[in-house]
C-alpha cells in the first residue's frame, strides 16, 4: 500500500495573475506548485493553508473559495491535494521556495508544474 498525504495548495490570485512557486528541496527540486503543504492532525484545511503560506512565504492570506480536489498517484505515494482560492494581505518572501512568478491565465503552461498540477492549471484555464 502506498502511503497517502492529504495536501492543501493556494491559488493565489492578485488582478489577473496566479503565483507559481519553484520548490526548493526535495525529491521535486525547481519543479514550480501552488505553495501550501500537510494538513496535520487537528486543523481544518483553511488553517493548514494559512499555516503554510506564513511559513514559506511569510505573508498573510484570506482562502476565499474551495476549487477543486486532485488526487494523483505518484511513484511512492497517494497524493490528495485540496486546492483554494486565495487573496493575498501582504508582500510575500521567499523561506523555502527557490523562486516566484505571477503568471497571466495563458501564460500558467510556461513553467514546469508538478504533474498533480496539471489538472488545476486545466481547470483555471476553464473556469475563469
Ligand atoms: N504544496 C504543494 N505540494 C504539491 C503540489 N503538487 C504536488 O504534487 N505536491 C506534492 C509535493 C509534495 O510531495 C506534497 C506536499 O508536500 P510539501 O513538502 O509541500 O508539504 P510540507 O511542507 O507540509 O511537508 P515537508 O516537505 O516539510 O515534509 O505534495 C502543489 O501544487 N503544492
Amino acid at each position: 500500500m502506498l502511503k497517502k498525504i492529504n495536501v492543501v495548495a493556494a491559488v493565489i490570485k492578485k488582478d489577473d495573475k496566479y503565483l507559481a512557486t519553484q520548490r526548493g528541496y526535495g525529491e521535486f527540486i525547481n519543479m514550480w506548485e501552488f505553495p501550501g503543504g500537510k494538513i496535520e492532525p487537528n486543523e481544518t484545511r483553511e488553517e493548514a493553508l494559512v499555516r503554510e503560506i506564513k511559513e514559506e512565504l511569510d505573508a498573510d492570506i484570506t482562502p476565499i473559495k474551495f476549487l477543486l480536489t486532485v488526487k494523483y498517484t505518484y511513484p511512492t505515494f497517494k497524493l490528495t491535494m485540496h486546492c483554494y482560492l486565495c487573496k493575498l494581505n501582504d508582500d510575500i518572501t521567499l523561506l523555502e521556495h527557490n523562486a516566484y512568478a505571477w503568471l497571466k491565465r495563458e501564460k500558467l503552461n510556461t513553467v514546469k508544474w508538478l504533474p498533480a498540477d496539471i489538472e488545476v492549471i486545466d481547470y483555471i484555464i476553464n473556469n475563469n
